[in-house]
């Protein structure tokens, strides 16, 4: 059980202005609120929490602050649990009141503090400031990468970006067109100057990467079975539209089309979306069947596992690029390779530099993007060469197969960490955060789990340059990794020493009936209806969860013997976890 020593002003009144600090009443609030406390412990509990803790606070307020908290228009974040259980907010449609972290709670429990402090009144402070949190993200290792784009590049965003956190800007010039990057590169450097941070920027080279074109007018929605054109870009005017997909005529996209036999699977957007080759009219154009469908942005990737192409590392707009890239001035901290297969893929840029006589303290960090499995055999060559280096896990997860993607994660963070490189980690770190303000449980689990492997940076890509929350991305990255960081010392190391890159590359096993780990599935209308159920079991799902929170009206029962009866001789186990 808690004391009322335990109630540590002190850690809150330091992140107070001085002149503030020095003034603030700490005994008298410290009474105030241990009665208060108090009242709301009914359980004696080892630390008042959850709604009893609001309730503690909320009441301490003068009223019309608490109400404007509980309609959230300070925009604080309350603790999403808690706001439930007190308010009845954010469920079934009524104004949510948003979710919660620590570091949120901790800000929220200050605003209380400077409030009152204005109004002539004592501190306020909490149980849960005991939890010895690091909060200063001036302490911070971890550096965050924030890609740039529409979303993210305006003069008013930058600075906003620098503030929730970004330590390094990302210029992909897979997007740059049209003076964006000079528009946008004096604005980096000026606001971190004028906010006193040092931030970074990292230009990335497309590299021989596929891409559909442009659109004509809005993303085209891709619908299985569907039959559609594809095929080499006639003329500047023959743009994605309904029907037809097209690709702009680079050396290597015109070697790909050409490639491409009847049979062969193309990979859109990372893989989201799937074509098969059914048709090949000539060596510019395709028939391809839609099996997975989407919505078809611009520019998106286009991954072909099946097909070689052989190219050149840098193609003819890297090497434009690059030159761009090398005349800033600053100059830009890292440039990426993308598709680095070995180290004479990176000499292709160092070779620019010398031929552009780049003097050796203006010469950007080599950042190779390890996205293919032959960078994996090839690791030691291309370390050599490089000062840095990025887990690519976009591409890499369609090349190399996406379960493959943690273990390559690992491996390659503690060679190149061996190696003295600066490691970045990317690409959907918290892909939910482009529709939605808050990351969810395993996206901060892959966070912190890429900062316990290792890495020296994690990256946004889309949560950034295109998302509807690219500061709040910036900050979900920035407290996950400052949390990690305190906690890491705790783990071992997970990957033993001598343990080679290569592994990660080993033959795939296929058979599921040697999976030792279960598949647990929680049932619902998705998946309950006599349909389904055994489709689920053909799947894999090794235990039915039936979740007594929605049991009503029969569901159970109608559900129940359903499973029994699929899961007979089907299935080694089915349990009901309740
Ligand atoms: N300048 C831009 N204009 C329009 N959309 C952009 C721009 N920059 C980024 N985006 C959008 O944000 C998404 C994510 O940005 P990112 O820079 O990571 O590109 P990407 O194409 O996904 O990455 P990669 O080059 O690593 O494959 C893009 O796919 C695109 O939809
Ligand atoms: C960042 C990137 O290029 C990728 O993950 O593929």
């Amino acid at each position: 059980m808690y004391q009322r020593e335990d109630i540590n002003v002190g850690k809150l009144l330091k992140r107070l202005p001085k002149a503030v600090r020095s003034k603030v009443q700490a005994k008298e609030f410290l009474d105030e609120c241990w009665t208060i406390f108090k009242k709301y412990d009914a359980f004696q509990s080892e630390k008042l929490e959850g709604c009893n803790l609001w309730k503690a606070l909320l009441e301490a307020l003068p009223e019309a602050f608490s109400q404007a908290i509980l309609k959230n228009q300070y925009g604080w974040s309350l603790q999403q649990d808690s706001v439930y259980a007190f308010t009845g907010c954010g469920r079934d449609g009524e104004p949510a009141v948003s979710l919660i972290k620590f570091p949120e709670y901790v800000k929220f429990t200050l605003a209380l503090i400077l409030h009152k402090y204005s109004a002539n009144a004592n501190v306020l402070d909490c149980k849960m400031a005991l939890k010895p949190q690091e909060l200063d993200h001036s302490k911070r290792k971890t550096k965050v990468v924030a890609s740039l784009g529409p979303a993210s590049w305006s003069e008013e965003m930058i600075p906003k970006m620098i503030e929730a956190g970004t330590d390094i800007f990302r210029l992909n010039c897979s997007h740059r067109r049209g003076g964006d990057f000079e528009r946008v590169y004096p604005l980096i450097r000026k606001y971190s100057k004028m906010l006193g941070r040092r931030v970074e920027v990292l230009g990335d080279l497309q590299g021989p990467k596929f891409r559909v074109g442009e659109l004509e007018g809005e993303p085209v929605p891709l619908k299985e079975g569907e039959v559609v054109e594809f095929g080499i870009c006639k003329d500047d005017n023959d743009l994605i539209k309904p029907g037809r997909i097209t690709m702009k005529p680079t050396t290597e996209q015109l070697a790909l089309v050409k490639a491409c036999k009847v049979g062969i699977d193309l990979l859109i957007e990372d893989g989201i979306m799937k074509v098969n080759v059914v048709e090949k009219i000539s060596d510019t154009e395709l028939k391809v069947k839609i099996i997975r469908g989407g919505k078809l942005k611009a520019r998106k990737g286009v991954n072909v596992p099946d097909c070689e192409i052989d190219c050149a590392a840098l193609t003819t707009k890297d090497i434009e690029d690059a030159e761009y890239l090398l005349q800033l001035d600053p100059p830009v901290e890292y440039i990426c390779v993308s598709f680095a297969q070995k180290g004479q893929d990176l000499q292709e840029l160092i070779d620019i530099m010398d031929r552009l006589k780049v003097p050796a303290d203006k010469r950007p960090k080599i950042c190779p993007k390890i996205e293919k499995p032959q960078a994996l055999t090839n690791i030691e060559g291309i370390i050599e060469k490089s000062q840095a280096l990025m887990v690519a896990r976009g591409d890499l997860g369609v090349e190399l197969e996406l379960e493959r993607v943690p273990f390559a994660q690992k491996l390659l963070i503690a060679r190149a960490k061996k190696a003295g490189l600066f490691v970045i980690n990317a690409t959907q770190m918290v892909e939910s955060m482009i529709e939605n303000p808050v990351p969810t449980r395993s996206e901060v689990c892959d966070l912190q789990n890429a900062v316990f492997d290792g890495a020296d940076a994690v990256m946004l890509s889309g949560e950034a340059a295109s998302g509807k929350f690219p500061c709040e991305a910036v900050m979900a990255e920035a407290d996950a990794a400052l949390e990690a960081e305190a906690v890491r010392d705790f783990l071992k190391p997970q990957v033993p020493d001598g343990t080679v890159v290569d592994e990660a590359n080993k033959p795939q096993e296929l058979d599921d009936s040697k999976r030792q780990t279960q598949v647990v599935a929680s049932l619902g209308p998705a998946s309950w209806s006599e349909e389904m159920i055994p489709k689920m079991i053909a799947s894999g799902t090794n235990i039915f969860r039936l979740n007594c929170s929605h049991r009503r009206g029969g569901d159970f029962e109608r559900v129940y013997p359903l499973i029994r009866k699929y899961a007979k001789g089907s299935m080694p186990l089915v349990g009901s976890k309740i």
